[in-house]
């Protein structure tokens, strides 16, 4: 079943001289599936993150979240679908510092007036699903980068959106951590059959996904598919990134 389902997007960044930063891309997410974005930097991955989590609007094309399109909603309903169908996880974790572990990850179901008996059923279990019941009551600054990444997933997922949107998730994690974050992903992309969608350059991280989708200069190269073999996969991000090119110390290659 299609989750999302995006047309001949094309984003032109006005200005003096205009840009053109996404040309025609096609882009089917079923639900489920966990789908990479990769390519050389200013190939216009963010942009086209931008416009999948409706921050921002195509220049022209279809969009479709769920069967709906989200640019024919009033500004009021657009804030609601997003709140209610996406779920965000970042780089920079996004985490509110005032709060407890506990109080970050239960955010999205206060925010939605969610019965308390379910907020805590939902906090319990996916702290548990992803290791942090230990440090529910912590605050931001006393856990480390791994933690505070798992806190966000925790958050991100505990309103059971139709889609997770992670930007560079590994982006501020060393390896291991990196490496921790993206089995959960992938643990819960599976078990939750939660549909996620992730731009990186870490090809690490992209191995975790059900295929990865690369573009270059603001237009779709290439596509490949992970089959049951995670590590000849890592093996052919590496060499699809090697033929697109662009600065060497780019893209991460060095985590197997
Ligand atoms: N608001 C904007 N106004 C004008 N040009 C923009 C704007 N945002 C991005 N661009 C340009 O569009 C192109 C694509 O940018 P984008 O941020 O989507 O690339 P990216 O693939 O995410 O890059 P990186 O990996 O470095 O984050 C770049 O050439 C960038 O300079």
């Amino acid at each position: 079943m299609e989750l999302l389902k995006a047309r001949n997007l094309n984003k032109v960044y006005p200005g003096k001289v205009a840009y053109k930063a996404l040309t025609n891309i096609d882009l089917t997410i079923n639900k489920g599936e966990f789908v990479g974005i990769m390519g050389p930097s200013g190939s216009g991955k963010t942009t086209l993150l931008n416009m999948v989590s409706t921050i921002d609007r195509p220049t022209s094309g279809e969009l479709r979240i769920g069967g709906e399109d989200p640019y024919e909603l009033s500004r009021e309903k657009l804030a609601h679908f997003r709140r209610r169908e996406l779920g965000f996880v970042f780089q920079s974790f996004n985490l509110l510092d005032t709060l407890t572990v506990r109080e970050n990850i239960v955010l999205p179901l206060t925010l939605d007036g969610t019965d308390l008996n379910e907020m805590k059923r939902r906090t319990a279990y996916m702290a548990e699903k992803l290791g942090i019941a230990e440090i529910l009551d912590k605050r931001t600054y006393e856990i480390s980068g791994g933690q505070a990444q798992r806190t966000a997933i925790a958050r991100a997922l505990i309103h059971q959106p139709k889609l997770v949107l992670a930007d560079e998730p590994t982006g501020n994690l060393d390896s291991k951590a990196a490496r921790d974050v993206m089995e959960l992903m992938g643990k819960l992309n599976k078990e939750e059959n939660t549909t996620m969608m992730l731009v990186t350059h870490d090809a690490m991280a992209a191995s975790y996904c059900d295929r990865v989708l690369f573009i270059k200069d603001g237009q779709f190269y290439t596509e490949i598919h992970c089959g049951d073999n995670r590590p000849a996969f890592y093996q052919k991000i590496i060499n699809v990134l090697a033929l697109l090119g662009g600065n060497e110390n780019e893209f991460s290659t060095v985590r197997v």
